[in-house]
């Protein structure tokens, strides 16, 4: 089955990451751009993990993990360098109702995958290869983020006022698909 592409809201979500290493890092990276309520557990963490777990305030416990520790928690990540450990916590949240776990190792045990992905303002663009290529997902994020020029943040602020002040019906849906389709073909004259 191919996965299927959302935006989760995570203003009331927990997140646990499991491990401090480099892989924690880019995940921990990621994720603090959408939330802060996010938990590390790790026997270590890198100097990077840690200056971002202080940064942010967020709540850490440097050990071993547990069996249980992941329970209260809505997303659970598991980026440790051991495979049978991140086989275990994926079986392990499947007793908690409605906990989300991605093993960083193990594809068949993630029910989700992160995305590459380019957000300028309100503009979000993810990219999945299915988990076929990461580094062309990385690659063509790069490559995307050249062709989008700085001002759609401007620009999806002003159509966004626009669609809170004209009344909805087919006049303005006609207008706001025009202005987006006039919009995007003037990167190329601007090229
Ligand atoms: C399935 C998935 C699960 C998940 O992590 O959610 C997964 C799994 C694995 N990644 C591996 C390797 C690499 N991953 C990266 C990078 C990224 N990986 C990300 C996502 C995903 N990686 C999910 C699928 C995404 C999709 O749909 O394509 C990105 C996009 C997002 C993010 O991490 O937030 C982020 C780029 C973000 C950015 O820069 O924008 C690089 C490149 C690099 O680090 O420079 C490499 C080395 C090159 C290569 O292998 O391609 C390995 C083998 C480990 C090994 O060989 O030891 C596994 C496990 C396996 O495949 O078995
Ligand atoms: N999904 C992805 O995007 C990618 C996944 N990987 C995979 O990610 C895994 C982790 O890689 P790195 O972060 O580079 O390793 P790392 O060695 O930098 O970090 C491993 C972390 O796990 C912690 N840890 C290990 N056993 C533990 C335990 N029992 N309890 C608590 N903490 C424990 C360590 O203290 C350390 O913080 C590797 O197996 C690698 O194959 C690698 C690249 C990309």
């Amino acid at each position: 089955m191919a996965y299927f592409p959302a935006f989760l809201k995570f203003d009331d979500k927990s997140i646990l990451i499991v491990g401090g290493g480099y892989v924690a890092l880019e995940k921990l990276e990621h994720l603090l751009n959408f939330s802060s309520n996010i938990t590390l557990i790790a026997r270590d963490f890198s100097d990077k993990v840690k200056a971002l777990i202080d940064e942010n305030s967020l709540t850490y416990f440097k050990k071993d993990y547990q069996i249980g520790d992941a329970k209260g928690f809505d997303i659970v990540i598991a980026a440790i360098d051991d495979f049978s450990l991140q086989e275990s916590i994926y079986f392990e949240t499947r007793d908690y109702n409605n906990t989300l776990c991605n093993c960083v190792d193990l594809q068949k045990y993630c029910d989700f995958i992160f995305p590459a992905y380019i957000k300028k303002g309100d503009l979000t663009v993810a990219i999945s290869t299915s988990g076929s290529s990461p580094a062309f997902a990385k690659n063509f994020k790069e490559y995307l983020k050249n062709l989008i020029p700085s001002s759609v943040e401007d620009f999806l602020k002003e159509v966004k006022a626009l669609r809170t002040t004209m009344p909805k019906g087919r006049e303005r849906m006609e207008f706001l698909d025009k202005k987006a389709k006039d919009y995007i073909k003037s990167w190329s004259k601007d090229s």
